[in-house]
């Protein structure tokens, strides 16, 4: 059950009632910030940002794990180049898997037999398996956990928000009028149950001309200030779309430059 002392929420937590408290913990674990990954809209890199901000955190020496809580969707084994892995366990711990740079990683692909087997189950057998993910995955002691998020605001987001104990929120946008709309959605469901909303990141911003290196708008000119401004939340960081991002499995190839566009994102999330 619950242990005030350990959880990465309590500084924001007004509760302090280790009686009302629903959050579990396994006390084998050590999770110092979780972090959890947002946007209400599908297919705008939440797991790319998810990978991308694990990797950088791992550089700077920091003890890092991702909790793929995509249940239905699952992006994270191939986004680390771990695919073809399985993730093994005992009667009491499922152990996750890690990549060569010590990552932890658990993800529901790495329990199926063939990644490609659809998951066909109702709500509450989802919501079960990402609390599963969270008190019976052997984490040990983590600097940080991210969870990549499912989109939307339904049954996940919610079980997540509730039951594991967020540090707080990014959300992932891109610079189109209908998606921030509903990121603002995410950002209002965060506020309302007290879930600190670290910032924003505004995902494939713009493209890069091969030829000059000029910063193109592919969307029309981004409203992001305005709409941050509305809810009173901060900008992270603006990420490109380009071939390095979208080719995460061959990462250290194109370390350098991701790198110089990541890291002034994470130190904000440090600090
Ligand atoms: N900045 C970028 N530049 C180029 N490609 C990108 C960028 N960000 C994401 N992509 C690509 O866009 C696709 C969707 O990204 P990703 O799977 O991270 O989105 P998601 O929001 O997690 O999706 P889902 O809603 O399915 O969970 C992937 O093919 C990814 O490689």
């Amino acid at each position: 059950m619950s242990n005030c002392n350990t959880c990465p929420s309590a500084a924001t937590c007004s509760s302090k009632d280790n009686g009302s408290c629903t959050i579990g913990f396994n006390t084998n674990n050590n999770i110092k910030n979780v972090i959890g990954v947002m946007s209400g809209k599908g297919g705008v890199g939440k797991s790319t940002v998810s990978v991308l901000l694990a990797k950088q955190l791992r550089k700077k020496g920091l003890k890092v794990g991702i909790l793929d809580a995509d249940i239905t969707g699952p992006s994270i084994p191939r986004l680390l180049g771990l695919k073809d892995k399985r993730a093994t366990g005992n009667e009491q711990y499922i152990f996750p898997v890690e990549t060569n740079d010590g990552i932890k990683a658990m993800s529901l692909n790495f329990l199926m037999e063939d990644e490609n087997q659809p998951v066909i189950w109702r709500g509450p057998v989802i919501t079960g398996v990402v609390q599963q993910f969270w008190n019976e995955v052997l984490w040990e002691e983590l600097d940080y956990l991210i969870i990549d998020m499912p989109p939307g605001t339904g049954d996940v987001a919610l079980t997540v928000m509730q039951s594991i104990p967020l540090t707080g929120l990014i959300m992932v946008s891109v610079p189109q009028d209908l998606i921030s709309m509903i990121v603002s959605k995410a950002i209002i469901m965060a506020k309302k149950m007290n879930i600190n909303v670290l910032g924003v990141i505004e995902n494939m911003s713009y493209i890069i001309c091969p030829d000059c290196g000029k910063k193109i708008n592919i969307f029309k000119e981004s409203n992001i200030e305005k709409f941050l401004g509305e809810l009173d939340v901060d900008l992270l960081g603006e990420l490109p779309m380009i071939a390095e991002i979208n080719d995460l499995e061959n990462y250290e190839k194109n370390e350098e430059l991701i790198d110089k566009l990541m890291n002034p994102i994470v130190e904000k999330i440090i600090k």
